[in-house]
This record gives structure tokens, C-alpha cells and sequence, in this order.
């Protein structure tokens, strides 16, 4: 411990007993808040008292008035006495000093400036300015200059200050009490970077040793607040490698532009959209602390139910996996170009019958008036669509040998000729009479059952008659949209995660929800792509109806370790980004493992496990191997660990322990320690696709890689 830090660790202590000082004293003034009752009974006691006792009674009256008069804003903005600010702010203005403090909520009383940090103009100069640096802001109404006297990181747990960041300096309290120095640069993003001697063979850097982590929002750096600030009416698009605080940035900017102006952009009408289950329960986690909680956070899937519905009223049986390369083609630009052209006029060109019925026939659940929809659209078709019409029209398509085949010739290598025969069968099954169609004329309802009480058609390819797949839901809303008939309620502000896997019939979709208003943020990288539907940036742009969007490229890599970055980097190949993302910090080295076979990889793995977990149980660890069958069977050896779980379907509960997954559930999540325990070349090919889904395996860890090689090590690693 460096004693010159003594006085910093000395002023934010006493700086903290102030506040909790203050919030108590709020508190208790609060619980003595009067009821009209009491301040009636004192007035009326004042008129009658004698003259010398009045002056006392008129003070308390007066008192007990104001603090009913409270403003309702301390009554939402709860300041939480376990954690109340997250930064230190000191400013020097000519001889006057001003402390301010930067927290997720605002409480200014006894002396204390406790500014919420989405709403604070004073804000931006913790962001953007360093120690030491002189500054000049424009806020509303006046313009402010001085110099940056100081500038803290602080992180309060339960009450307790444990860990303050300076621009130079870290320190941070150990379970005794007692406070320990580094440089700030070892200590750049979170605890656990502290350890990093660890061997490469030992599974363990310390992480999971302490509690408390930095609050990211006290972190933003000067660039990712200027993407954060972008006005709210501006569409922005956020880039980066993994890691680089695309999330982070896209999450605060909706908390931030739904704070600041909350009738115009309120914050339960903004919705976040991502591919999967993971992270939509991680970005409504990490919504919640920063006043984003009441946004709608939805999977894709879940969306385009919702829509749909909305759209055609109820929907037939969804058929929620469908063959890979069935999917695969469905979501492909070369699909959407080919369907566009036949689809896409407002006529039908090739002498189909219409797509279009009367109103009074459609099922379409809230129908606009002809004239609402010329208003909005242009010319309004015959009458709204009827989703049995656009369904058979695609069912025709996706049975159509020479169709798919011009798909796949125009889809550049990247849908195998297989696509054309899986998407014909899939189809024609699910064009099949349904079972209780063939069945109609058995009476008896158990003659149908199968003997285990199941439907007779569960688990066979009769399952699938009758069905659309989940694929097709956006396919259908593109029509309507190119048709000029998609209606759907606008949304205050959209943002969509892990934009590289939405397809062009979901941007299509989509804009239906800010189609006046371009009101969008994306992130997204395009070397985490893990379908083949993106279409590049430009193009997705321009079909989500914001070519025009703002675009900013992150350039620190935050969450892995420089160790980790390279080898992602070298795993990428010539797929990676020309300019390597800056790492944050060092940290241990990857641990690289081969075995003749599984049994024996397994064996050891399993054996390391299990010291990590009871070395650090209150760390994150994942083991995400390629597909789901592999995660089942090696969850298989160590269910027995208390806190291992089988995660198949994306519902991650962020606790700490074990999760054995698979690389599809997994995309903008975080671990601590990452364990791939297939890195082989069987499993991870050496394609573009296979590059891409072991580089997003590998970059979810924020402190320690393993990868182990039963059988033939995959190429791709260094
Ligand atoms: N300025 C920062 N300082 C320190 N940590 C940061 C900063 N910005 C983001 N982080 C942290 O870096 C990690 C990665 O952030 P985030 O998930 O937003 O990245 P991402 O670019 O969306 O990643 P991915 O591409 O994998 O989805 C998180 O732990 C986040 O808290």
C-alpha cells in the first residue's frame, strides 16, 4: 500500500459517512412526513394559542408543510444506501471548488450533489475529461469552464467503500479491512484481472475471490459516451470487436434518451430486440440498475410471434426448429431478392392468384381503414392479405426445384445445393393433411392416442402438417411491408443487439416499428456473424429505412485479456478486422490441452473443474462446446458439481457456478473462465462459419481460456 494514498482512501470515507449521513436524515424527515389530519389540528391549535406560544406552532406547522410538499421526484429516484454513487467528480471554477458525485439517481441536500449520470450535464465532463485536464461545456443555458481537479472510480457494496480508481492509481479493501495499491493500468477493467500470474495449466486467476465489481456506467470511456449522447433522433450504429462495450453503449443510450426526455421518448414504449434467449435475459439485467428497467426486451423469435400475431391474428402450429439449411436459406439476401421480385409489386406479375381478399374475410386482427392506410402508404391494395393466400403463394415457392435453385446459385457459395431437396421435403410435409385431418372419421378420441397418452403425431414427420416455421413470420411481414401493408404500432426507441444476425426480412419487419421516426440503435460485429444472412451493413441500413445512420466503431476491447484477443485474432484469420482492437489489459495465458480421445480430455477437464468451482464459487464459468448434444453429454460428468447446469435453451440464470452450453446460446455473454472442450477440427471446421462460431466462444471470456483437444486439434488454433 502506497502511503502517499492514504489521504484519497481517507476523503472518500469520509465523504461516504457524509452521504449516508444525509440519506438517513432525508429518511427520518420523511417518516415524519404529517398527514392532513395533523397540519389541520395544528392550525386550528395555532389560532387558538396565546400569542408568546404561536411563533413555535406556526414554525412546526410551516416545517410539517414542507415536508409534505417533498417533490415527488426523491420519492422515484430512490438513492440506495448500499451503493449510492459509483464516481467522484471535483471541478475548480476560479477560486470556487464544487464535489459532485455520479450515481443512478439524483440527491442534493445537506451539501451533498448526488447527480443522476443520464440526466446531469455535469456528466459529460466525467466522461470526457481526465485529471488535471482544463474543460469548457455548453449546458442548457450557460457555458461552464474550469480544470478537473479529481476524478474517482468508487465502488460502495453493501455499504462499504471497497475499491476507489483513480486516473493513476487503484486501491481496494480486503475482507480484513485492510487497503491494498496497484497501478490502475493492471486493474483496467475489473477485479479479476488482479492474479493474472497464473500458469497456463492451473484453471484460476482469482476471480472469483471478490465480490463487489465496478459499475460499468462509472467507466464509460470518452468514446463510448459520445455514442451514448448521439441525439435521440439521430439512427446510430455501433461497431466493434467483441467485447468493446457494444451492449454497454447501445443499453445506456436508451436509458440515457429515455430518461432525459421521458414524455417524448418513454421508456416502457422502447424496445430491445436480440437473437437469442442469453441475451435478452442479461440485456434486462443490466437495463434494470441503470433506470432501462421497464423497457420491452424481446428474443427475435418472441418479437416476430408478437407482430404476427398482431398482424394476422392467431397463427397456425410454429414449427420452431426447422432443418438447419431450411433455415439457413429462409433468412438468406438471395432468398429476399428473389422473393422481392416476385412478391414484392403491389400486383401480382406472374398470374397467381391474388394475395389480397375483402376486409370483411380477412382474419387480420385490426384492420386500417382504406383511407388511414393511402394516407400512410400510397395506393391501398384490393383489401388487407390474407396470411392463407401469402402462405400458399411461399409454399408454392419453397416446393419450386427452379426457384430455390436460382436461390441457391445466387447466394454466392453460401447455401449448399442440399438446401434446395431439405427445403422441398420440410415443405411438403408440412403441406400434409394434419393427422386429426387423416383421422376425422375415428370417433373415438383414444383410439387416437398413442399408447403413453401422447398425440399420435408428437415426435414424427406428421408433427410438421399444418405448421409454418417460426423463419417464415418475417418473411410474411416483409410482403405485407413491401406491399404497403404493414401496420404496426411505432415504438419510442428500437434497439437491436448482435445486429449481424438479423436477416433482411427482419430489418423489413422491423421498420415497421420506426418508420417515422428512424428512432434506432444497432450493435453489432460483423465477424460474430453466425448465419449466412447478413447482407453487410449498408444494405441492412438502408432496408431498416435508416441509411443515413451515425456509425461508430469502439476501439478498446474491454472484456478479454490481450492472451485471448490474439488467439480470437488469429482463429479469425484473413476474416478479421484490419485494425485490431486495442486490449484493455494482460492476463493469464490460454491454456491449450490435447488428448488422444474425449474419455481422456474429458477426465482431466472434469477433475479441473471441479477445483475451480471450490476454489471459487462465486466465479463464472462456462464450458461451451459446439453443438448441444456434445454440452448434454459432458454435463453428463459433472452434474454431480452443485452448481453445474445444462443450459440448452439460452436460460441463463448469471448466477455464479458452472454452465455447460453450447456456442448458439451464447452470443454478447460473459464469463470469467471459458472452457471449449472440443476444440477440434471435426468440430470447429475450418470455414468461414467455423472461424466465426469458435471465435465467438472463445471471446465470452473476461479472465481465463481454456481450450482442450480431444482427438485432432482444430487448424485454426494457434
Ligand atoms: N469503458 C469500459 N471500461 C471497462 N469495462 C467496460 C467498458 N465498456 C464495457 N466494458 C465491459 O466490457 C464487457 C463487454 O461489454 P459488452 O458486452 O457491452 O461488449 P460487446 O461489444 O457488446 O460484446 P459482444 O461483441 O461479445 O457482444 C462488459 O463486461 C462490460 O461491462
Amino acid at each position: 500500500m502506497t502511503p502517499a494514498l492514504h489521504p484519497a482512501i481517507a476523503e472518500e470515507e469520509a465523504l461516504l459517512a457524509r452521504v449516508h449521513a444525509a440519506l438517513v436524515s432525508r429518511k427520518s424527515r420523511r417518516s415524519n412526513r404529517v398527514s392532513s389530519d395533523e397540519l389541520r389540528e395544528l392550525r386550528d391549535e395555532a389560532v387558538e394559542v396565546r400569542a408568546e406560544d404561536a411563533s413555535g406552532l406556526l414554525h412546526e406547522l410551516a416545517l410539517k408543510q414542507r415536508l409534505r410538499n417533498l417533490p415527488d421526484r426523491f420519492r422515484e429516484n430512490e438513492v440506495s444506501a448500499d451503493s449510492p454513487y459509483l464516481g467522484h467528480l471535483r471541478i475548480r471554477d476560479g477560486n470556487e471548488v464544487r464535489d459532485y458525485l455520479l450515481g443512478h439517481a439524483t440527491f442534493i441536500d445537506d451539501g451533498i450533489r448526488l447527480v443522476d449520470w443520464r440526466v446531469a450535464p455535469v456528466a459529460q465532463i466525467f466522461y470526457r475529461y481526465r485529471e488535471g485536464d482544463s474543460f469548457e461545456e455548453s449546458f442548457p443555458g450557460r457555458d461552464v469552464s474550469g480544470v478537473v481537479e479529481l476524478r474517482r472510480v468508487v465502488v460502495i457494496h453493501r455499504g462499504v467503500l471497497v475499491q476507489i480508481l483513480g486516473d493513476d492509481f487503484a486501491l481496494w479493501r480486503g475482507p480484513d479491512g485492510s487497503w491494498t495499491s496497484e497501478d490502475r493500468a493492471v486493474f483496467a477493467m475489473s477485479p479479476g484481472g488482479a492474479g493474472s500470474a497464473a500458469r497456463p495449466g492451473m484453471l484460476g486467476v482469482g476471480i472469483g475471490e471478490r465480490e463487489a465489481r465496478t459499475d460499468v456506467t462509472a467507466l464509460l470511456d470518452a468514446e463510448q459516451f459520445r455514442a451514448i449522447s448521439t441525439p435521440p433522433e439521430e439512427p446510430l450504429l455501433v461497431l466493434g470487436s467483441a467485447g468493446s462495450g457494444k451492449t454497454t453503449v447501445a443499453l445506456h443510450r436508451l436509458a440515457r434518451l429515455t430518461a432525459k426526455d421521458p414524455a417524448r421518448y418513454p421508456v416502457a414504449r422502447s424496445r430491445v430486440v436480440v437473437p437469442e434467449e442469453g441475451l435478452a435475459r442479461l440485456s434486462a439485467r443490466l437495463l434494470q440498475p441503470i433506470g432501462g428497467g421497464p423497457a420491452q426486451v424481446r428474443t427475435m423469435d418472441s418479437a416476430f410471434v408478437a407482430l404476427a400475431n398482431h398482424v394476422f391474428g392467431k397463427l397456425p402450429p410454429l414449427c420452431m426448429e426447422p432443418p438447419a439449411l431450411v433455415s439457413s436459406l429462409k433468412r438468406h439476401p438471395a432468398l429476399y431478392d428473389a422473393l422481392r421480385k416476385r412478391l414484392g409489386g403491389k400486383r401480382d406479375e406472374d398470374g397467381a392468384p391474388s394475395l389480397h381478399r375483402e376486409p370483411e374475410a380477412s382474419n387480420r386482427k385490426e384492420a386500417p381503414s382504406r383511407e388511414a392506410r393511402a394516407e400512410e402508404s400510397g395506393p391501398a391494395p384490393a383489401g388487407p392479405i390474407s396470411l392463407f393466400a401469402l402462405r400458399r403463394r411461399l409454399a408454392t415457392l419453397f416446393t419450386d426445384r427452379t426457384f430455390l435453385g436460382g436461390v441457391v446459385a445466387a447466394s454466392g457459395g453460401t447455401l449448399p445445393i442440399p438446401a434446395i431437396e431439405d427445403t422441398v421435403q420440410h415443405t411438403m410435409k408440412q403441406l400434409a393433411a394434419t393427422l386429426d385431418r387423416q383421422l376425422a372419421s375415428i370417433t373415438d378420441d383414444e383410439r387416437k392416442q398413442a399408447i403413453d397418452g401422447r398425440n399420435l403425431a408428437e415426435g414424427t414427420p406428421d408433427e410438421l402438417a399444418g405448421s409454418i416455421d417460426v423463419e417464415e413470420l418475417p418473411l410474411l411481414l416483409a410482403i405485407l411491408a413491401w406491399r404497403g401493408a404493414l401496420r404496426l404500432p411505432e415504438v419510442s426507441h428500437l434497439v437491436l443487439d448482435e445486429a449481424e444476425d438479423f436477416s433482411l426480412f427482419d430489418l423489413e419487419a422491423l421498420a415497421g416499428l420506426v418508420r417515422r421516426t428512424g428512432r434506432v440503435t444497432l450493435a453489432g460485429d460483423e465477424a460474430q456473424q453466425t448465419h449466412a444472412s447478413f447482407a453487410g451493413w449498408e444494405r441492412s441500413l438502408a432496408t431498416l429505412g435508416v441509411a443515413g445512420a451515425s456509425t461508430c466503431r469502439l476501439p478498446v476491447s474491454y472484456r478479454c485479456p490481450r492472451p485471448i484477443a490474439e488467439v480470437a485474432r488469429e482463429i479469425l484469420g484473413h476474416l478479421a478486422p484490419q485494425a485490431p482492437a486495442r486490449a484493455s489489459r494482460d492476463g493469464a495465458p490460454v491454456g491449450r490441452f490435447a488428448f488422444p480421445d474425449e474419455a481422456q480430455a474429458w477426465l482431466f477437464l472434469s477433475g479441473a473443474l471441479r477445483d475451480l468451482v471450490e476454489r471459487e464459487p462465486r466465479a463464472s464459468v462456462a464450458v461451451i462446446a459446439h453443438d448441444a448434444a456434445t454440452a448434454r453429454r459432458f454435463h453428463g460428468l459433472v452434474e454431480e458439481i452443485a452448481s453445474a447446469r445444462l443450459v440448452a435453451d439460452g436460460r441463463f440464470t448469471f448466477e455464479p457456478g458452472l454452465d455447460v452450453t453450447d456456442v448458439d446460446c451464447v452470443k454478447g455473454l460473459e464469463f470469467d473462465y471459458v472452457v471449449v472442450p472440443d476444440a477440434t477440427a471435426a468440430a470447429w471446421p475450418e470455414t468461414d462459419d467455423g472461424r466465426r462460431r469458435l471465435h465467438v466462444a472463445v471471446t465470452r471470456a473476461s479472465h481465463q481460456l481454456w481450450l482442450v483437444s480431444p482427438g485432432t486439434a482444430s487448424a485454426r488454433l494457434p
